[in-house]
């Protein structure tokens, strides 16, 4: 089953239908990216997690067509994004938006900060005038706690925390309706993290965004998001909602991140198996499961198909074949506690 086919509430905002991205054309392309599906809900945050080289910032950009896709379809409301002409498409690029990695290399260290909002209105045809174009100013750098003095300053003058809220006060300035955070907090000191956390969850309810939100940090993801993809090598290994993945974690490779991340959980599977070795190259991935050379539960039979992500049960889905692996309650729970809780979820 297809995992685009989960939304019933709503119809998504975005549907990404079999995505490949392959850098190169030779004999042997990178596959960043390689048949990846899912779906964004509108106001939902869908959490993108993976080792390095994934595929995570790839797939961030196809959807805001930055990069062009190899194969598939990025569907916004329904419409191809890959196949809109340059007007649409640059009207469409309003109402979606990137924050990047490091908020020191996205702003320009030239300009001051009313004139990189302004910019960012000006391109979108946004703030008719000055009067209206210093109001919006002022307003969003309130919106993103920081103060409308501070349109004159340049970007060396503020701390990274504040760097990085000004790259998401330039998203928001063209109102867009969803955001791809491309590991937003990676550049920043851990003490200032928690502020952008907080910010992003602040202005996820305030503004209703729907927000793809790429992230190594499995805390993060598990306080901000709604939803879990997990990629690996350019594929989809699991998807489910946040406290179902971290409930009840099905894959291996998931398991393994899990048990990877310094957190103790009393939660997370006691399957203490670090990962190793290096993530194989893009360009040789292993056949069948592209994760089974670093699998401890792989067979033989793991090298011979692509293993296809199952619903196992509403919601979750896993691509691999070992189905006895498969965890109905999350270890180290007492019967006592898997009673309640199941009266409480009915
Ligand atoms: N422009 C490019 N040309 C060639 N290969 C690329 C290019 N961009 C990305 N890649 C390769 O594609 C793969 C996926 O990269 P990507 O940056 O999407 O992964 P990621 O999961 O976001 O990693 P990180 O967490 O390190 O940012 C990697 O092997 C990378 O080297």
């Amino acid at each position: 089953m297809n995992p685009t086919n989960m939304t019933t509430a709503a119809a998504p905002l975005i549907e990404v239908r079999g995505l490949k991205k392959y850098f190169g054309t030779g004999e042997r392309p990178v596959r960043a990216v390689d048949d990846v599906s899912f779906a964004i809900r509108p106001g939902e945050t869908l959490g993108l997690v993976g080792e390095s080289g994934s595929g995570k910032s790839t797939i961030g950009r196809t959807l805001l067509r930055l990069v062009e896709r190899t194969e598939g379809e990025v569907l916004y409301r329904g419409d191809d994004i890959g196949k809109l002409a340059a007007g649409p498409l640059r009207r469409l690029r309003s109402k979606l938006q990137i924050i990047f990695q490091d908020p020191y290399a996205s702003l320009n260290p030239k300009m001051r900060i009313g004139a990189i909002l302004g910019e960012a209105l000006a391109t979108h045809g946004l703030a008719k005038g000055p009067g209206e174009r210093e109001r919006r100013i002022a307003e969003l750098l309130e919106t993103v706690g920081l103060r409308p003095e501070h349109a004159s300053r340049f970007p060396h003058e503020f701390s990274g925390g504040q760097r990085q809220r000004i790259g998401v006060a330039r998203a928001l300035a063209v109102e867009p309706e969803f955001i791809v955070a491309d590991e937003p907090l990676s550049a920043l000191d851990v003490s200032i993290q928690s502020q952008v956390i907080n910010l992003l969850a602040d202005l996820r309810e305030r503004l209703s965004l729907t927000m793809l939100f790429i992230s190594h940090d499995l805390d993060v993801v598990e306080y901000l998001c709604d939803r879990v993809v997990v990629l690996y090598l350019g594929k989809v290994m699991e998807v489910a909602e946040t406290r179902e993945l971290f409930e009840r974690p099905q894959h291996p490779y998931t398991r393994a991140l899990l048990a990877a991340s310094p957190k103790p959980d009393p939660l997370v599977p006691n399957e203490r198996v670090a990962l190793k070795g290096d993530i194989p190259s893009p360009m040789a991935p292993p056949s069948g499961c592209v994760f089974r050379t670093r699998c401890p539960h792989a067979i033989e039979a793991c090298a011979q198909t692509v293993p296809p992500l199952d619903e196992l049960s509403a919601g979750h889905f896993s691509a691999c074949i070992r189905k006895d692996l498969i965890q109905h309650e999350p270890p180290g729970r007492s019967q006592g506690e898997t009673v309640a809780r199941s009266a409480e979820v009915i």
